[in-house]
């Protein structure tokens, strides 16, 4: 894509030239928090603007890609990656994104106004910021808007107490690096939980607007000016929640090597073939962006060299800790933040990117996050046919009565029998369910697909696929009927041939034998060599594969790749396409879906 038309005529100058590049807006929280609500709020409520959306989400089925294509203007305009989670293994992949982006933006001669990427539940947003400052391609076109964080009022103390104890507080790091923050579902919650949680929030961010919010209401929903073009991502003040936040690491996945620099192949357009080929074709037009990109990336780390000790936020008293410490450095220390600033002749009031084109250093990559989310996984379950409306209401009952404090989120797009071509979208936060009609129907010959996704700590894969094989429709075997008790509305068969009667269905059998499958428990625990201390840290895992999350090392890639049942094989057998970039076939590599289905079949 040629330079952008300014979304606003500014003044000439380098912060012309900032307000000439498309404003990237981060929706971050934690599982469940409202993202794709909110995400949904934005796209009805855009009017003119072009917005093209990033959606990752964790786990190798998409049912966020079904519940928001309905908002889009053109499919076109959503590029998913569902292959992992952004802030451990696909911050390559985010720029293949938008590289994407910008060839779509081309090929269909259409201006993109903003972009929004909504990350994984559990994805830290300082390494996906990261991703905005030390590739030099994006920060030739790009600038990142803000950071907003979706926060479940009901649930977050829950989140944020059971987790400081284990490592890295998800929520608690989400909340750190947000420049706005939506304390949603007040609905569900009273006055003391609210005044609990604004307390909470306060002490892990102090700088960042609040709001309170009820996104699936018309009226909780917060103005679209305050969310969107307002210019709220420092750079200084994510330096002060992690002093880390632009120094380097280790891995490979974003390093910028000397070859690169300048040339558009470490943005994804190289290897991306078709998918970066509007990239590589501009830089090699003579347009601006490898001299910015080149620029950017030599120096972007004026501020990368500071030697600040290794920490990462621990929960809040940490995050405090660390936030007064570096306060205390950048007033001391030579190569302080603010005394680089002015090394670079930056001015109050400067970006830090006009500041970093002064520089002598290019950026190296930021420590790849490591999660710790010990016996936290998912399991995605693909079911053909109807379901039985009864015995799916049972089977989840159950299963939530059992497990609703572990099931952190369940989601997913039903059919149910009785319901001609209704679709179904499933939502579940712990206890929490929301049921309803989708709005988009099924076709006419469209094969009945259910997909739901657990995520959630200790899920036992077996026994949630064999459940859900339960609650499959099947045509009562000869003789049998059904009949309804008046009193609870249950079931139950009567077959007066034989004179049985049973509560329970009756069922051919094999009648539901391939009909349901799952994958494989991804787990997000990370692997032991990759844990911080390890001599074994892997840095071969690259870009799109299918890494779990955190677990990006080659055991974990290879148990992906062999294994029998993902949920791309699975859905290869059940004869549908799940995830991928939407409306477009050039997507990230995918396993081999036949061999992998027929290990599934098998
Ligand atoms: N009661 C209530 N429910 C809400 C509100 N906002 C969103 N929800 C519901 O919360 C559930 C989860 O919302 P999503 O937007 O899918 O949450 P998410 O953060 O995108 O979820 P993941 O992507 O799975 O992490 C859905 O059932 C929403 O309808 C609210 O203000 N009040």
């Amino acid at each position: 894509m040629a330079a952008r038309a300014p979304l606003s005529a500014g003044p000439a100058g380098p912060n012309a030239q900032q307000s000439n590049k498309i404003p990237v807006t981060i929706i971050t929280g934690f599982l469940g928090a409202g993202k794709t609500t909110l995400l949904n709020y934005i796209l009805k409520a855009r009017a003119e603007r072009h917005i093209s959306v990033i959606e990752n989400e964790f786990g190798e089925v998409n049912i966020d890609n079904e519940l928001v294509a309905d908002n889009l203007i053109e499919k076109e305009d959503l590029v998913s990656l569902d292959n992992g989670c952004v802030c451990c293994s696909l911050r390559k992949d985010i720029v293949k994104a938008l590289a994407e982006i910008e060839r779509r933006s081309r090929h269909r001669n259409k201006r993109v106004d903003q972009v929004i990427l909504e990350t994984t539940g559990l994805a830290d947003p300082a390494p996906v910021a990261f991703t905005f400052f030390a590739n030099p391609w994006i920060v030739s076109r790009y600038r990142l808007d803000s950071i907003v964080c979706v926060v479940d009022t009901r649930y977050v103390m829950q989140h944020l107490d059971e987790e400081a104890s284990g490592g890295i507080n998800e929520i608690a790091q989400q909340l750190a690096f947000s420049d706005l923050i939506l304390l949603n579902k007040t609905d569900l919650v009273g006055k003391e939980q609210l005044a609990t949680v604004h307390a909470a929030v306060r002490r892990i961010n102090q700088s960042a607007q609040l709001l309170e919010c009820r996104l699936n209401s018309e009226g909780g929903q917060p103005p679209l000016s305050l969310l969107l073009e307002n210019n709220s991502f420092s750079v200084n003040k994510a330096l002060q929640v992690d002093p880390d936040f632009l120094q380097s690491d280790s891995g490979s996945d974003l390093e910028i090597s000397d070859t690169e620099s300048g040339s558009d192949s470490e943005d994804g357009s190289e290897e991306g073939g078709a998918e970066g080929g509007g990239a590589t074709a501009d830089t090699a037009g003579g347009n601006t962006a490898a001299g910015n990109a080149a620029a950017e990336t030599s120096t972007a780390t004026c501020c990368a060299h500071h030697q600040h000790k290794k920490q990462r936020m621990e929960g809040q008293q940490q995050q405090q800790a660390e936030s007064s410490q570096v306060t205390s450095q950048t007033a001391a220390e030579p190569c302080s933040v603010g005394a680089k600033r002015q090394a670079c002749g930056m001015a109050d009031g400067e970006s830090t990117e006009q500041c970093h084109t002064k520089g002598d250093r290019r950026p190296k990559r930021r420590r790849k996050q490591l999660h710790d989310l010990s016996g936290v996984g998912s399991v995605g379950i693909v079911a053909r046919g109807p379901l039985d409306e009864y015995r799916f209401n049972m089977f989840m009952r159950d299963l939530l009565a059992e497990k609703a404090k572990d099931i952190f989120r369940c989601k997913g797009v039903l059919a149910v029998h009785g319901y001609g071509n209704q679709r179904f979208v499933f939502q579940g936060v712990h206890e929490t369910i929301c049921y309803g009609p989708s709005d988009k129907p099924w076709g006419e010959n469209e094969t009945r697909i259910n997909q739901i996704v657990f995520i959630g700590r200790k899920l036992d894969r077996k026994a949630l696929m064999e459940g859900f094989r339960t609650c499959v429709w099947t045509k009562l075997p000869e003789g049998w009927q059904e009949f309804q008790d008046p009193l609870t509305l249950q079931p139950y068969y009567y077959n007066p041939n034989t004179k049985e009667k049973t509560w329970a269905r009756p069922v051919e059998p094999n009648a539901t034998a391939n009909t349901v499958t799952a994958t494989r428990l991804m787990s997000m625990e990370q692997p032991r060599d990759c844990l911080p201390g390890s001599k074994r840290r892997n840095t071969s895992a690259t870009g799109s594969g299918h890494h779990s999350h955190g677990g990006n090392n080659n055991a974990a890639q290879q148990q992906a790749n062999s294994s029998s049942s993902t949920l791309s094989a699975v859905a290869a057998a059940a004869g549908v396409a799940i995830g991928g970039v939407a409306g477009d076939q050039q997507q990230p590599q995918q396993p081999a879906i036949a061999a992998a289905a027929a290990n599934a079949a098998a």
